[in-house]
């Protein structure tokens, strides 16, 4: 199958390039200099800088080019997935679409699969996440991801097409479990940021990491997920990648934060409006998501560090 990634940033790039060892490849970015300038040096020099893009990987923004194509990987911000989908709907039909992306998006409460849903009926969803830095794909380093289609049979035939030398994917019908994981894994890593850089230590950072994942299975158990996904690579497995490595931005973000320190506005930090969306979902639902609640309230600026740790020590004692 010939494969387009749109969306040029570090993750699409990354993916563009460990595909490539399989056949060419189509990369999308939707501004026409950022492309040009891409397939001329051979470099992502903005979001990946100092890696080669491999002579079979075609840069363009010319959307027709990368609709030629059977499967689109779509390797934009949860938040922005809407929009980039709606303005091509017609063209996008009936096409195989793999989200790359992690998150809930915030006005609506749903995640990519039913975002895709909506705006392209016909399409074919799938979702690839997990424990992955666009830096370590774009290596060559190996990483193991998860491919998530509720469709088992094209489930099996995306994880064939898109595994590659480096890039080992499992596969999973449990769109609902895959697709929570990697949006709140976010929220906990904004979380242990937060309390590395106050300088809390290592042993709140493992109480944040085992109480957010519990926190995690009670949400994608209310939204109808395997329980076993959780403990996979899309949940635990992405988990604690995230929050204990300096090169994921929603911990970097979390640590100026703990810091007091400012944060480029202009990365993408999906954790931010994740955690928005899940706190609002837990009131509605009744459901007790202290630390999501905690980090929305930290990352908009209603909280200060001190008063998200009185939030999550001063609560009433509870079995575990
Ligand atoms: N980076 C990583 O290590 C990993 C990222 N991911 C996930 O991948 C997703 C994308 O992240 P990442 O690539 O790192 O983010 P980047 O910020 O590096 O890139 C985002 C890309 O999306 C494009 N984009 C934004 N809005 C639109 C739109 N409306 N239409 C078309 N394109 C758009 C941007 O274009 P422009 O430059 O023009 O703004 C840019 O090319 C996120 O959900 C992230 O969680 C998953 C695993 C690893
Ligand atoms: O999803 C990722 C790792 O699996 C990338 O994390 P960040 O978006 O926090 O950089």
């Amino acid at each position: 199958m010939s494969v387009s990634v749109l969306g040029s940033g570090a993750f699409g790039s990354a993916l563009a390039i460990s595909l490539a060892g399989q056949g060419p490849v189509t990369l999308w970015a939707r501004d026409a200099e950022q492309a040009r300038q891409m397939q001329q040096t051979r470099e992502n020099s903005g979001r990946l800088p100092g890696v080669t893009l491999p002579a079979n990987i075609s840069v363009t923004a010319e959307f027709e080019h990368a609709m030629q194509a059977e499967v689109i990987l779509l390797a934009v911000p949860m938040q922005k997935l809407r929009d980039a989908l709606s303005v091509h709907t017609e063209r996008l039909s009936g096409k195989m679409l793999v989200a790359c992306c992690k998150g809930i998006e915030m006005t609506s409460g749903v995640g990519p699969i039913a975002v895709i849903t909506q705006t392209v009926p016909d399409a074919h969803p799938a979702l690839l996440t997990g424990p992955s830095f666009a830096d370590d794909i774009a290596r060559g380093l190996p990483t193991a991801l998860t491919l998530a289609c509720a469709d088992a049979t094209l489930g099996e035939d995306l994880q064939q097409e898109l595994t590659t030398a480096n890039l080992r994917l499992y596969r999973t019908t449990d769109t609902v479990g895959a697709e929570l994981g990697g949006a709140l894994k976010n929220v906990m890593a904004i979380g242990c940021g937060a309390a590395i850089g106050a300088g809390l230590g290592d042993s709140a950072r493992a109480a944040l990491i085992t109480r957010g994942f519990a926190e995690m299975q009670r949400f994608a158990a209310l939204r109808g997920a395997q329980p076993d996904t959780l403990m996979g690579l899309s949940g635990l497995g992405d988990l604690v990648l995230t929050c204990t490595s300096e090169l994921s931005r929603n911990y970097r973000f979390g640590l100026s934060l703990g810091l007091n320190k400012p944060f480029d506005s202009a990365t993408t930090v999906e954790g931010v409006a994740t955690a928005q969306a899940v706190s609002k979902i837990a009131a509605t639902e009744g459901l007790d998501m202290p630390i999501s609640t905690t980090v929305a309230k930290l990352s908009s600026g209603a909280y200060s560090v001190t008063d998200a740790i009185q939030a999550l020590l001063g609560r009433p004692l509870k079995e575990e």
